[in-house]
C-alpha cells in the first residue's frame, strides 16, 4: 500500500517524484507506466518504491498524480471516476490543457472526491524518466485551477511539492487555456511549421538545413517534442489555439505587404516594438534543464585556428558542449559555433577568446 500512486513516469512524473522523494523519502510511491523500462530505471534509483500496472492499485492511495499525455489523462480519470477511492484521496494532474480535464474530473467532485487540476509551466522538447530533475519548476509558474472546494487539496498538494520550489498561481481553467494557447501551444505549432516548411524549402538543396545556425534553432528548439503529447494538446484546446493561429497567420501576411511595399518604417515598427517587449521579458529564470548558451566566433582560414579555440578553451577549464564549423570557405573567415551549457561558461569563454578572433554574438 503506497502514499502516492502516480501514472506516468515520463520528463513531468519523474521530476515530480523525485521532488517528493527529496521533501520526504519516507512517503512511498506507486508507478504505473506503458514504458517498463521507465519503471525499472526509476526503481533502481529509489524514486519509486512500487510498480503497479493497473489504476485498481490506485484504490489505495492517499494521492493520485495523472502525468501522461492529456488523452490519457482523461481516460484515467473516468475510470478512477468508477473505482471505491479511499476516503479523503486527493487527485492532481500536469496536463498542460486544462479545461477538458476539469469538465471530465466533475465525475469525480460530483461523488465528493477532491481533484486539482495543476500545470507546471516549465518542461523541455527532452521526454522520459532519465530527462526528469527535482529543480525542473524551480521558479517556474504552477498552475493550480481553481474550482469550488478544493481550497484545503490546493495547500495539500502545494506542500507535498514544495521542493519543486515552483512559484504557485491560481487561475480559472478558461484563463489557463487562453493564456497557455498564446504562450504555448501556438509557439509550438509554429516551430514545428517552420521546422517543416524549411525542410521543403531545402529540398534540392543539400547544405541547406545543416548551415542552421542560432538564430534557426533557438526558434525551432521545442519542434523537437513529443508528437503524441502534442497531438493531444491541440485535440484539447482546439478553439483557442485556431483563433490564435489565425490571428498569427493575420500577422505574418501584414507582414508579407509591408515587405513587398518596402515600407521602411512600417518595418522599423515592426521588429521595434518586438524588440521593447521580448527584451521587458529578462533573462531566462526558470527550471534547471540546461539551456544550451551559443557563442559565434570568425575564424581566420589558418592552419592551426580551431585547435588555437580549443587549447584556449581548455586552459581555461571552459566545457564545451559542442563545435560545429558553418562556413569555411578558402581565404576567406570561417564561422565556427560554440555551445556551452550555462552563462557562466559562455561568458569566460567569449572573455577568453576576444583577444584573439572577432565574436560575432551582439550578445544574449
Ligand atoms: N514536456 C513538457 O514540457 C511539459 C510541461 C508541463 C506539462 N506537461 C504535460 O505533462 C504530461 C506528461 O508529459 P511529459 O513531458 O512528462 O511526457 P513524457 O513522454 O516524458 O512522459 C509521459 C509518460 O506517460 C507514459 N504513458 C503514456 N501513456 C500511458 C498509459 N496509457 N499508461 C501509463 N503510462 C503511459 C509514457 O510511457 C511516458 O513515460 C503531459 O500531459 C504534458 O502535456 C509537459
Ligand atoms: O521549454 C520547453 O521545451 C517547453 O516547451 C515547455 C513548455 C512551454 O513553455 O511551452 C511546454 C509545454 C508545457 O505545458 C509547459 C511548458
Amino acid at each position: 500500500m503506497a502514499d502516492i500512486f502516480i501514472r506516468g513516469l515520463g520528463l513531468i512524473g519523474s521530476s515530480l517524484v523525485r521532488a517528493i522523494k527529496q521533501k520526504n523519502e519516507k512517503l512511498t510511491i506507486c508507478a504505473s507506466d506503458s514504458n517498463l523500462s521507465n519503471l525499472d530505471y526509476a526503481k533502481k534509483r529509489h524514486l519509486i518504491d512500487e510498480t503497479c500496472d493497473d489504476l485498481q492499485k490506485a484504490t489505495q492511495a492517499d494521492i493520485i498524480i495523472l502525468a501522461t499525455p492529456i488523452t490519457q489523462i482523461i481516460e484515467d480519470i473516468k475510470s478512477l471516476a468508477r473505482l471505491p477511492l479511499k476516503p479523503g484521496v486527493i487527485i492532481t494532474d500536469v496536463g498542460s490543457t486544462k479545461q477538458t480535464v476539469i469538465q471530465t474530473a466533475e465525475l469525480l467532485t460530483e461523488q465528493g472526491i477532491s481533484f486539482v487540476g495543476g500545470h507546471p509551466m516549465a518542461g523541455s522538447h527532452k521526454t522520459g524518466v532519465q530527462a526528469g530533475r527535482a529543480d525542473l519548476f524551480e521558479n517556474a509558474f504552477y498552475f493550480q485551477i481553481t474550482t469550488e472546494n478544493n481550497e484545503e487539496a490546493v495547500v495539500k498538494i502545494r506542500d507535498l511539492l514544495s521542493e519543486t520550489k515552483a512559484k504557485w498561481l491560481r487561475v480559472t481553467a478558461k484563463q489557463h487555456d487562453k493564456i497557455v494557447a498564446q504562450l504555448s501551444h501556438v509557439p509550438h505549432v509554429i516551430a514545428s511549421a517552420l521546422v517543416n516548411q524549411t525542410s521543403e524549402a531545402f529540398k534540392d538543396e543539400p547544405l541547406g538545413m545543416r548551415l542552421a545556425a542560432g538564430g534557426f534553432k533557438s526558434i525551432t528548439r521545442i519542434a523537437s517534442a513529443d508528437p503524441e503529447m502534442w497531438t493531444a494538446i491541440l485535440l484539447n484546446n482546439t478553439n483557442l489555439i485556431t483563433k490564435q493561429l489565425n490571428e498569427y497567420i493575420e500577422a505574418l501576411q501584414d507582414i508579407v505587404v509591408k515587405t513587398k511595399d518596402k515600407d521602411v518604417l512600417a518595418l522599423q515598427t515592426f521588429f521595434a516594438q518586438a524588440k521593447v517587449k521580448r527584451d521587458s521579458l529578462g533573462p531566462e529564470k526558470v527550471g534547471a534543464v540546461p539551456n544550451f548558451y551559443d557563442l559565434f566566433i570568425n575564424i581566420p582560414d589558418q592552419t592551426g585556428s580551431l585547435a588555437k579555440v580549443t587549447a584556449l578553451l581548455t586552459t581555461a577549464e571552459i566545457n564545451i558542449v559542442n563545435i560545429h564549423i558553418l562556413e569555411i570557405r578558402e581565404e576567406v573567415d570561417g564561422i565556427l559555433q560554440l555551445t556551452f551549457s550555462s552563462d557562466k561558461d559562455y561568458k569566460k569563454a567569449k572573455a577568453t577568446l576576444l583577444p584573439y578572433f572577432q565574436v560575432i554574438n551582439r550578445d544574449n
